[in-house]
């Protein structure tokens, strides 16, 4: 039976997420710890695949998964979800509003809800935790008196709802990968994200040159982040998401651009978008187009006027 690994423990939005990406009869679903022992899981063998977060609506990034899959053995994305993300406050039963005096939760469902604890509970200190269930776990355990959670949570952790379906940002998302090891790449659909990490040379306009690589053929960027390398001060990789497959002309031309342009680029998939983002390419920019430029080129080459 297939395993797919995902940013546990129960009762997490990513268990959400993995669920909705799984197949309901055929894959068991495992909880890991952390986003970095739910990759290692596929890169030991120990899992097929793994769910993590990649990218909240309101607070960004997730700095745990870029840094996941940007260095160690290659895994890519074969599949994202976009989940609305509201949540819950777990207490202990009897557990009274006054009696609270610290609130745990991932750091981004704590910048979720921040507007909210000032209103609802401004005198409780916040407390980070490594994951939304893993708060629940540690209110449970009374090492803290409540917890920002997923709505699910408290069918896996018997705690009372303070309040439920808060959220400081009414229509937030987070958007989750489903990541393996390097294999054969999901068919294009028409409707396909690529996401790339590039590291750039020290020297002007690398950045510009970057992006116009991927202006110049028509190709939408939906996200560019940055994280340090971690080996020197002031050297940085950049995350790429881009609308289009590396099997259409105008990406694959574009990373190897990439390619000749970086220090470093590492492929992390090219996969169906989950929300069926039109792809209004460029007439200049089709794959027809380009093929038969590669035609003319070599009908010129071969000393024929085109
Ligand atoms: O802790 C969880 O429940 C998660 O799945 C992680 C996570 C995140 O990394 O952003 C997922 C969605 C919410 O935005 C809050 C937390």
């Amino acid at each position: 039976m297939p395993r797919i690994a995902y940013f546990g423990p129960q009762g997490t939005f990513t268990e959400q997420a993995a669920r909705a990406l799984a197949h309901p009869d055929r894959d068991e679903l495992v909880a890991a710890d952390t986003v970095s022992a739910a990759v290692a899981a596929v890169r030991t063998g120990e899992a097929d695949a793994a769910c993590v977060p990649v990218e909240n609506s309101v607070e960004g990034a997730v700095p745990a998964t870029m840094d996941a899959l940007a260095t160690g053995e290659p895994v890519v994305a074969v599949a994202e979800t976009v989940l609305p993300v509201r949540f819950s406050v777990l207490v202990r039963p009897g557990t009274r509003p006054a009696e609270i005096r610290t609130v745990t939760s991932h750091p981004h469902a704590l910048a979720q809800v921040h507007d909210w604890l000032a209103t609802h509970l401004p005198h409780a200190a916040t407390v980070a935790a490594t994951s939304t269930a893993a708060a629940a776990v540690a209110v449970r355990r009374g090492e803290y008196d409540a917890a920002v959670t997923a709505p699910v949570a408290v069918e896996h952790y018997p705690l009372d709802v303070l309040a439920t379906n808060i959220a400081d940002v009414a229509d937030a998302a987070t958007r989750f990968l489903l990541v393996r090891r390097p294999g054969s790449l999901p068919e294009p659909t028409g409707s396909d994200r690529t996401s790339i990490v590039a590291v750039t040379p020290d020297r002007v306009g690398a950045l510009a040159e970057m992006l116009a690589e991927l202006a110049l053929r028509g190709i939408n960027l939906t996200r560019i982040e940055s994280r340090p390398t971690k080996e020197r001060l002031g050297e940085y990789r950049f995350f790429l998401d881009l609308i289009g497959h590396v099997a259409e002309e105008r990406v694959g031309d574009a990373l190897a651009a990439l390619r000749r342009r970086c220090l470093h680029v590492r492929f992390l998939g090219s996969y169906p978008t989950a929300e069926r983002i039109s792809t209004a390419v460029p007439a200049y920019a089709v794959d027809t187009e380009f093929r038969q430029a590669a035609e003319w080129l070599t009908a010129v080459r071969h000393g024929e006027t085109g």
